[in-house]
């Protein structure tokens, strides 16, 4: 057996945090040798609740378990965190605009990323889930600046997964023989599902789908699915979500086997000529703990376009919030 590393878990009494707890004490995360110590974090009207979760978490008896601490301290939360995700965030409200949520996530976002800065492992690898995501991580980023920007990433997994899941179900295949998909820019309605180098069982998926398909159903039905699941659960994506950010950790940790994933890193010396202070998804591999951008595929003037569009929310939703940064 390892020695134990220390995951931070924020919004750990909501619904993404009870699917992913409990994967990641079965080792689904970090692997059947790796214990880990769990340090979850809400807040103070939600600490009964949490209670529960811990409870439920002795109850299950996992052999991964070495400790778990639940605190409504984010500096409790992160002391020596090797790995964190923030999932807790404030939900939009009734009558708020996006840059109110915006600004309230932003006040979130700063405690937590100055907090990391603080008291985290040196190398720690923190995703961000809380949405709007990409501009959240960004804000991390900038209060935390004593850790790698390369450390700070923002979930895209879902997208790709579904995405995945829709062209295996369009081909009659399956997931897994989809690959070298990848899904750029904003975890947002403008994100752009690019199909252009995906392959099928090595088949190149636009020889497999027609261009009506991609465009009219594929690309939307991808960017609207989190609505769809609203619309459908009455709740956001819930265990799709905890699974996206299990299979982003354990790709970045343990690496992804050559085949392309999308992250959100910073986009500083990107290859694409995207804005370089944003958070943006990217295609990547992983590889010994780190990741790489997968530079200079071809990009069409369909794919610029979308690429651009998705870059330019990520820029207005960094002007909301410029004044925090
Ligand atoms: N990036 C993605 O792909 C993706 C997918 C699905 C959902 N999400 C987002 O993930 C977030 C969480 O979703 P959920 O369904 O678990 O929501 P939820 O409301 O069930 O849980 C969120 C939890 O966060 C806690 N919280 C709020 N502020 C906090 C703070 N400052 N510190 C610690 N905890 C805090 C709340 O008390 C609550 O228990 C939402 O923002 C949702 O939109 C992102
Ligand atoms: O919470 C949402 O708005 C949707 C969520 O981000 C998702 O993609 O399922």
């Amino acid at each position: 057996m390892k020695s134990p590393v220390r995951v931070a878990i924020t919004g750990a009494a909501g619904q993404i945090s009870y699917s992913l707890i409990f994967r990641i004490a079965a080792g689904d995360m970090l692997g059947p040798d790796q214990p880990v110590v769990l340090q979850l974090l809400e807040i103070t009207p939600a600490m009964g609740a949490l209670n529960g979760v811990v409870m439920e978490l002795n109850d299950c008896a996992f052999p991964l378990v070495a400790g778990i601490v639940a605190t409504d301290d984010p500096n409790v939360a992160f002391k020596d965190a090797d790995f964190a995700i923030l999932v807790g965030a404030r939900p939009r409200g009734p009558g708020m605009e996006r840059s109110d949520l915006l600004q309230a996530n932003a006040a979130i976002f700063s405690v937590q990323g100055k907090a990391m800065n603080a008291h985290a492992n040196r190398n720690i690898k923190v995703l961000i889930v809380g949405n709007p995501a990409n501009t959240n991580a960004l804000i991390t980023l900038k209060n935390a600046p004593d850790l790698n920007p390369r450390n700070i990433t923002s979930m895209m997994r879902l997208d790709h997964n579904r995405s995945l899941s829709q062209i295996a179900a369009k081909v009659g295949s399956h997931c897994t023989k989809v690959e070298k998909m990848v899904v750029w820019g904003n975890h947002s309605a403008t994100q752009f599902p690019d199909i252009s180098h995906a392959t099928v069982d090595g088949k190149p998926v636009v020889d497999l789908v027609d261009n009506d398909w991609y465009v009219k159903e594929f690309i939307p039905v991808v960017q609207q699915r989190g609505a769809a699941i609203i619309k459908a659960r009455g709740a956001s994506s819930a265990a799709s979500a905890a699974s996206a950010a299990i299979d982003h950790m354990r790709s970045w940790a343990l690496g992804s086997s050559g085949q392309w994933v999308s992250m959100g890193v910073y986009s500083a010396g990107n290859s694409y000529g995207i804005d370089e202070d944003i958070m943006y998804a990217l295609p990547i591999t992983c590889e010994n703990g780190e990741w790489q951008e997968i530079k200079g595929l071809a990009v069409s003037d369909f794919a610029r376009g979308m690429m651009t569009a998705t870059e330019q929310e990520l820029v207005s939703e960094r002007d909301a919030i410029a004044h925090l940064l």
